[in-house]
């Protein structure tokens, strides 16, 4: 139910709106007076407050300005009597929502007051998708390294130093990425992600240095490539191991000079930018066979990740599952299904591939075909081949 908080030091004022608005299906409370009203208020969240603007010991424009540092999010509607039309548009000026003038007209009030209601709860779903989008996901697991890996990520994540992530694909190499820029000193810089390995080689320069307009025949204007995009935070070189040997030359070249060149110029433009990357390949064994060099894996591994398989931490495995489960039934907006032990074994002694999405997609399986409570049998029907 949406609550309002009246302020009003006239009784007879406050009764009738708070008859009105009772009768509107709001839940009201009413003070009589400033300082009243900013107990109230520092004690609940309102959906809205409508406040008098002369009343004694806080008057109306004091209670606005404690009231908008303390929760700028709660609209404020200013009651004005004769002689405070100035200062009710005084008030607006200052963040209050509207005014109404006294005596009140009931319909405009009703209306400004579901206007205001409804802006507030725009305002809070707007933060809570936000807050959704950009959290980045928490790193689940607490089998030996996995804990491992979030103290090197807690170690390494403020330094500038170069982090070279391994693992198999879908093993959570991106996710240490974005830690490691998420609790740098450039989390609010970019982070900017180039996939090596989707881009055809003859492009790939053009991709990470940019091209000057005519530079070849497909450059039909300028492009800022995204060594400089990534200019005050991290460019993640993800399947790094995929990059051609003449972009490797380069790449190694803006590590070790901190400048780049766009395709095309003779400019050169240097660039502030961490780099991290991150490989399922054996790079080591990749130099030994001339495709990858030596001196590029030098210079990219200071720090060494490798994200082990899901079969070389199984004890995550529950862990793992039980945030699937709430995740995926949260998309679906159902309530999280239960899981039977004996599933959970079955589940966890499975002999999985290291992609973390291969075990999200079994637990969205379940949840689909499944009862209220996913059993060992289902385990057996649905997942697990053979
Ligand atoms: N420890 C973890 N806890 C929760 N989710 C995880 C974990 N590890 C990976 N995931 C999830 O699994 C999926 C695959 O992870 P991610 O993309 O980081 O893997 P990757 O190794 O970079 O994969 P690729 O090699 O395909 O680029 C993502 O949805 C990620 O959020």
């Amino acid at each position: 139910m949406q609550q309002i908080l009246i302020i009003d030091d006239e009784r007879a004022i406050r009764k009738t709106l708070s008859e009105i608005l009772g009768y509107e299906g709001f839940k009201v409370d009413e003070a009589a007076d400033g300082e009243e009203g900013w107990k109230l208020f520092c004690a609940t969240t309102y959906d809205a407050v409508l406040c008098d603007i002369k009343m004694p010991k806080i008057d109306g424009l004091e209670f606005l300005s404690r009231a908008t540092e303390k929760n700028p999010d709660v609209p404020v509607i200013m009651i004005s009597g004769h002689g405070t039309i100035e200062t009710a548009v005084d008030a607006v000026k200052k963040g209050a929502y509207d005014y109404v003038a006294k005596p009140p007209d009931l319909n405009r009030l009703l209306i400004t007051i579901r206007n205001a209601v409804d802006k507030n709860s725009l305002a809070k779903e707007t933060k809570v998708l936000k807050r959704k989008v950009n959290r980045v996901q928490e790193i689940i697991g607490e089998s030996e390294p996995i804990l491992r890996i979030k103290d090197t990520i807690d170690k390494v994540a403020p330094t500038d130093a170069r982090v070279l992530i391994t693992g198999e694909n879908g093993a959570g190499k991106e996710l240490v990425a974005r830690w490691l820029h998420e609790k740098s000193n450039r989390s609010n810089g970019p982070l900017v992600e180039v996939n090596c390995a989707a881009i055809p080689s003859e492009l790939i320069e053009s991709e990470l240095f940019g091209h000057e307009k005519g530079s070849f025949t497909s450059a039909i204007k300028q492009r800022i490539g995204k060594f400089e995009q990534a200019s005050g935070g991290t460019l993640f070189l993800d399947e790094i191991g995929d990059m051609s040997l003449s972009a490797q030359a380069k790449v190694l070249r803006a590590l070790q000079e901190g400048k780049i060149t766009r395709v095309g110029a003779d400019k050169e433009i240097a660039v502030d930018v961490r780099v991290i990357a991150a490989t399922n390949k054996d790079l080591l064994k990749e130099t030994e066979a001339k495709n990858f060099r030596l001196d590029l894996y030098h210079r990219l591994g200071v720090i060494l990740i490798h994200v082990p398989s899901l079969n070389n931490r199984k004890d995550d495995i529950p862990l793992l599952v039980n945030k699937f489960l709430a995740d995926i039934a949260e998309d679906y907006g159902q309530a999280k299904k239960s899981i039977d032990p004996a599933a959970m074994v079955a589940l966890q002694q499975h002999n999985w591939t290291g992609n973390i999405r291969e075990l999200r997609n079994v637990v969205e399986r379940l949840i689909i075909l499944s009862g209220k409570l996913i059993t060992a049998e289902d385990v057996k029907n649905f997942v697990l081949p053979g």
